[in-house]
């Protein structure tokens, strides 16, 4: 039996074009939805994720404001730019894209922006929010995964659930928020003992750990939902996952594919928290 292949491509679309329509509407005196994006280095991967981060923008109609800053830019002019986002009242929502050069501290930055316009869920006032219950920004990752879920109806209530990883990005948020579906969850990670049982046990597999093509079908139980959080060039530098694919879409009961599954998804919930820090204004 072949797995079912969530489209994270087709379900991200159709979050941008009901984002889309609301903007359409929710337009005002307020002005334009404005997103502000921060990039400072030469990172190629980094690049192409802000530049599909402002053709998501202008897709939904969402202003985006530029700033590509050399890799010699110091801290201190990082977190004067962020001061500076944080007082504009026409700037609703602030991203800066990680990772940041080495001489910068990333968790410095993180806590610089404001929380109300912390679109990416990263600062620790968002963080502490989700894991209380109470309401924030949400991390886009770990949010586009639980929508994806939710859109292939998949049922996560009750169900074992095995996190692979445990960044604050991606594993710690992602347990949160399958807890608040009600999910039994287990968080696994390099020093986990036989990781491939405890794997073997979850009705829904997530693989957050940055190795290519890392779980194989001995992983998986059979029926099981895998979703795939990694970006990696495999030996050929074809994109690929931390799932090998082909082996496991035989055992999985439903599976996401690199690229097309996760990724897009992340965008999308950007769009929905540029959109969330606009009417909350
Ligand atoms: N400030 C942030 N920095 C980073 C985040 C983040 O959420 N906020 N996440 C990642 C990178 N990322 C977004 O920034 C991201 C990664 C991948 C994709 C994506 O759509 N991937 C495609 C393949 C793209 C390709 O060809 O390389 C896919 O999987 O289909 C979107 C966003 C780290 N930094």
């Amino acid at each position: 039996m072949s797995a079912e292949i969530i489209n994270g491509k087709q379900i991200a679309e159709d979050i941008k074009n009901e984002l889309k329509d609301k903007v359409e509407h929710l337009v005002s005196a307020k002005g334009q939805p404005t997103l502000a994006v921060v990039l400072v280095g030469e990172d190629q991967a980094s690049k192409v994720y802000v530049r599909n981060k402002k053709l998501a923008c202008e897709y939904v109609g969402i202003r985006s404001l530029s700033y590509e800053l050399p890799e010699a830019t110091t801290q201190e002019e990082v977190l004067a730019l962020v001061h500076e986002l944080n007082e504009r009242d026409d700037v609703h929502g602030i991203l800066v894209q990680l990772p940041l050069p080495a001489h910068i501290d990333d968790d410095l930055v993180i806590m610089t922006i404001d929380p109300r316009k912390d679109v990416d869920g990263f600062h620790p006032i968002n963080v502490g929010n989700l894991s209380i219950g109470h309401d924030g920004f949400v991390s886009c990752t770990p949010a586009g995964i639980i929508e994806l879920m939710k859109r292939s109806q998949i049922e996560m209530s009750g169900k074992n659930c095995v996190i692979i990883g445990r960044s604050n990005i991606v594993g710690k948020p992602i347990a949160m928020l399958m807890l608040r579906e009600h999910a039994t969850v287990t968080v696994t990670h390099s020093r986990t003992k036989n990781l491939s049982q405890v794997c073997k046990q979850a009705d829904i597999l997530i693989v957050a750990i940055g190795r290519a093509k890392f779980v194989t079908k001995e992983f998986v139980k059979e029926g099981a939902v895998v979703i795939d959080v990694g970006i990696n060039r495999d030996e050929n530098g074809k994109l690929c996952g931390d799932v090998d694919f082909e082996d496991c879409v035989e055992v999985a009961g439903a599976i996401t594919p690199v690229p097309k599954g996760v990724g897009p998804m992340t965008i999308a919930m950007l769009m929905s928290n540029c959109v969330k820090a606009y009417e909350k204004k």
